[in-house]
């Protein structure tokens, strides 16, 4: 099977580098071409432009940092839609908004292709392992020809029907994990500055019934200050703007996530914002006083 990718980022890259790995057909498209010669190490080509991409691909997968970029990617001269047509397929597999998701979709439909939304929940090393949850929506036929692609990308793959639905569910999870970091670095904060052990925390958590793997992973490098992005935090402060704007148009009160936000918003105006999401700490620690870590 021949693939299209746009946007070789922390994801992208470890996406295309997979499915090569498992004697898929990939051409390649980043804004900054240059990060696509990793790519063509693995044996992928290179495409100039999207448009270029979807020329050459039956179906092509994208990438992308935020519904800014998923729209110029699709819209912009050299774009997708340039190329688009019946017989094709494409498949953003950006973390966006429905409203996003929904425009690129009758755009695409309005060209005769086919399109269909495919956000992932899981970070940089299940992207690399294929161990993504795949939560899709939109052209079930779309879907049906991409299962030997998502089989490689992920664990376990949901269609989960109209256009939108994948998209909202992903903003939902990730409202969820960033108020899972927000909560975790108040517990630490919290440990630390009252004489307790903020690693003997950790040990206790993972013991009981709030143990998860994300506390596991990223606990130990928040104490040692450990940021290196796996999913850079500001990425999760748009995730929590969209989820919260879905919050707004469906009147659902989220008062945690709306704290989780604002502490985010403040770790990207401190800088923060191209290191892991868990960088949040340095806001609330700070906020608390000195770690002993
Ligand atoms: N990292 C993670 O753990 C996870 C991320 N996601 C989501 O996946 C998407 C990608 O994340 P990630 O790989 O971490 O992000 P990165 O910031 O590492 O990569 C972003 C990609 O988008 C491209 N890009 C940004 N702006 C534009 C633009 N205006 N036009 C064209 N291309 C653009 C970048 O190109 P360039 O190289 O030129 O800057 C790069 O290829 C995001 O929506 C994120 O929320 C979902 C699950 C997990
Ligand atoms: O979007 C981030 C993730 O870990 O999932």
């Amino acid at each position: 099977m021949e693939v299209g990718f746009l946007g070789l980022g922390i994801m992208g890259k470890a996406m295309a580098a997979n499915l090569l790995r498992h004697g898929f057909r990939v051409t390649v498209w980043n804004r900054t071409l240059s990060k696509c010669q990793e790519l063509v190490a693995l044996g992928a080509t290179v495409g100039e432009t999207p448009a270029a991409v979807v020329a050459k691909c039956s179906y092509t997968i994208a990438m992308l940092s935020d519904p800014i970029a998923a729209l110029s990617v699709v819209f912009d001269k050299n774009g997708v839609l340039e190329q688009i047509g019946n017989g094709k397929g494409y498949v953003d597999m950006s973390t966006v908004d429905a409203a996003t998701s929904s425009k690129i979709s009758e755009a695409v439909k309005q060209k005769g292709g086919a399109f269909l939304e495919a956000p992932v929940s899981g970070s940089k090393k299940p992207a690399e392992d294929g161990q993504l949850v795949i939560l899709a929506a939109g052209d079930k036929a779309l879907y049906d020809d991409m299962v030997p692609a998502f089989d490689v990308l992920g664990k376990k793959s949901f269609f989960l029907g109209e256009i939108g639905s994948g998209a909202k569910m992903k903003l939902v999870v990730n409202m969820i994990m960033g108020s899972m970091m927000n909560a975790l670095s108040e517990g630490l904060s919290l440990a630390d500055n009252s004489g307790l052990s903020p690693q003997t925390l950790l040990d206790v958590l993972d013991l009981g019934a709030v143990a998860n793997p994300m506390f596991k992973l990223k606990g130990p490098s928040m104490l040692k200050g450990s940021y290196n992005p796996a999913f850079p935090l500001k990425h999760q402060q748009k995730d929590m703007r969209l989820a919260l704007s879905l919050g707004d148009e469906n009147a659902v009160s989220m008062p945690v996530a709306a704290a989780s936000n604002e502490a985010f918003k403040k770790a990207k105006s401190l800088g923060l914002g191209d290191l892991d999401f868990s960088a949040v700490y340095e806001v609330l620690k700070g906020a608390g006083g000195s770690s002993q870590a």
